[in-house]
């Protein structure tokens, strides 16, 4: 908060690495803005997104567990504008804002949550391929997009993958399950209700009203601790570019 630490593409890709790095989907540095705090999200490849639902939730309980914040709600400023996080008995909820319908680009729904969403309704989600970005229309999303498959497994009921922009196919998405929601009940003709999204993480709860839409789930801190940034950013970059030192073998066994 006090910005002696600077946050640079490097930096984010280094601490997202998951072998020389503490691993991560991305980076959530908490900053000032006026009376409120800024979340300011990076992906795990070193891009700024303008919103992270389970970001929201999980800085939220950051700044409830650290006594940074106190009450049972919080406003965080985002890029995208300011969200509301509630403190409940099973989790944190969000209010989302108003998801915006782009319209249809290659046969996906686009959806704005803030950032941006491509939604596909698919009979099942095991057999998409997610290894790679999913093909989109750049001209449509000239800054990306996070792509998101579901599939209806009971009445308000789905399951979902994503393959997010910046990062790749993770194991949730906050925005990513809000828009599948806003998809799930679009295509039955509905602009309300509540459906339950199950992601290879667990489960959110997302509900869409005349005004907003709403994101609820667990938001767990699991680890504190300290990184160096200058011997993260100083780790080779590949084993074919930085061999290991003569002499220097790996251990056997
Ligand atoms: N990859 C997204 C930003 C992160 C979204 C996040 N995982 C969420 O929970 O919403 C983007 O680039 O928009």
């Amino acid at each position: 908060m006090d910005e002696s630490v600077e946050l640079s593409p490097d930096l984010v890709v280094a601490l997202c690495d998951r072998r020389f790095g503490i691993g991560g989907d991305g980076v959530l540095r908490v900053a000032r803005e006026g009376a409120r705090y800024f979340m300011d999200y990076w992906n795990s490849d070193g891009s700024l997104s303008e919103m992270c639902g389970n970001g929201v939730r999980v800085f939220a309980r950051y700044l409830w567990e650290t006594g940074l914040a106190s009450g049972s709600q919080i406003e965080v400023a985002t890029r995208a504008g300011v969200r509301t996080a509630y403190l409940e008995w099973d989790g944190i909820r969000v209010d989302m804002g108003a998801p915006r319908i782009l319209g249809i680009s290659r046969d996906g729904l686009a959806i704005s949550m803030g950032n941006p969403h491509l939604v596909y309704e698919v009979d099942s989600v095991d057999k998409i391929d997610l290894s790679r970005q999913p093909a989109y229309d750049d001209t449509f999303f000239p800054e990306g997009v996070n792509v998101s498959y579901f599939e209806r497994v009971g009445e308000g009921h789905v399951r979902m993958r994503v393959y997010e922009r910046g990062s790749g196919e993770t194991f949730s998405c906050g925005t990513g399950a809000t828009a599948v929601g806003v998809a799930a009940l679009h295509h039955l003709g509905d602009a309300t209700g509540a459906v339950t999204v199950d992601v290879p993480g667990g489960r959110l709860r997302v509900t869409v009203d005349e005004q907003t839409s709403w994101l609820a789930g667990p938001a767990v801190l699991v680890a504190t601790g300290e990184a160096d940034p200058a011997s993260l950013t100083g780790r080779p970059v590949s084993p074919a570019e930085h061999p290991w030192p003569q002499g220097r073998q790996r251990a056997q066994r």
